[in-house]
């Protein structure tokens, strides 16, 4: 992806590991995400999809302010990023991230109108355009809903605010097909018209190949393909994304059955851990 200095997501260099009884999951790792793109993420279980996206969502410290810049500003230390609503986060958990405010639950005894008008310094247009989008009932009450409902709602308090970039780690996996397409859709729109950039981690390639501008893949914590989805060879034949994932998937597969089993046991602490990997060698030396 070109490198772009006016916004979007750039990582340079980056190192992370969990914790220091762990080799590091990123090693050198590189990624630039130009402000417009709807980049797709990825990558095996346990590739590193989401802990990138945390880090570039400003929740993990790596090295200095130049490392992971988003916005032209660092991830981590500038805290203005997030409290603005410019850099927004939706993930997994069932809880909101809402600004500075903090983690709030979703789970509730409170109606999804409580949850909702309760973020201040709405455009209450686009409230009303993403309650109508995603079909939510004011009236539900957050102990009481379904996970697509309740998931429903936890994307309506995340995009509340008109981010600049926003990370998704696979918040579509509750939604009808329907909400889900819509919800593309809308940010799609969101992309063309306002420049927004996003990185959406997902294991569900249905309608993604029409949608997605770029494609990264990270095997192992290292960014395996960065590229415009225009210039993904095997896409060029008339196979879908699904299977072009799936035959980098297998293909990981297949070499990790034949990696040799490495020697280095006496070298490092980490070498009998399943993320050791033949790449942390150099690191060891
Ligand atoms: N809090 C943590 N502490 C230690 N290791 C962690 C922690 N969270 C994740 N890991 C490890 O980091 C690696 C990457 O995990 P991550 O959740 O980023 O993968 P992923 O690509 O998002 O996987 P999935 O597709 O299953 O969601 C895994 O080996 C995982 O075990």
């Amino acid at each position: 992806m070109a490198i772009e200095n006016s916004g979007g997501i750039q990582v340079q260099g980056m190192q992370f590991s969990y914790d220091g009884l762990q080799p590091p999951l990123f090693l050198d790792f590189n990624l630039h995400v130009s402000p417009g793109s709807r980049c797709l993420l990825v990558g095996a279980n346990g590739s590193g999809k989401t802990t990138l996206l945390k880090i570039l969502a400003g929740k993990h410290m790596v090295g200095g302010r130049d490392v992971v810049r988003v916005l032209n500003s660092s991830a981590f230390h500038d805290t203005q990023l997030v409290c603005s609503g410019d850099l927004a986060y939706l993930g997994g958990s069932w809880s909101k991230n809402i600004g500075c405010a903090g983690d709030i639950p979703l789970q509730g005894d409170f109606s999804a109108e409580h949850m909702i008008f309760g973020v201040e310094g709405v455009d209450p247009n686009r409230r009303d355009n993403l309650i109508d989008l995603l079909d939510i009932d004011l009236q539900w009450r957050m102990h009481k809903v379904s996970d697509g409902q309740r998931r429903r709602v936890q994307i309506c308090l995340g995009l509340l605010h008109p981010y600049k970039v926003l990370l998704l780690d696979e918040v579509t996996v509750d939604l009808d097909v329907v909400t889900r397409m819509d919800l593309l859709e809308f940010f799609k729109e969101e992309c063309e018209q306002r420049e927004a950039t996003i990185v959406y981690a997902t294991h569900i390639f249905d309608g993604l190949e029409t949608w997605a501008t770029h494609l990264a893949y990270i095997q192992e914590g290292e960014l395996r393909r960065a590229e415009k989805i225009s210039d993904v060879n095997e896409l060029k034949s008339s196979t879908n994304l699904l299977s072009v994932v799936e035959s980098w998937l297998r293909a990981e597969t297949k070499l990790e059955k034949k990696k040799p089993v490495n020697n280095t046991s006496q070298a490092n602490p980490f070498a009998s851990s399943p993320f050791f990997s033949s790449r942390h060698m150099a690191y060891y030396r």
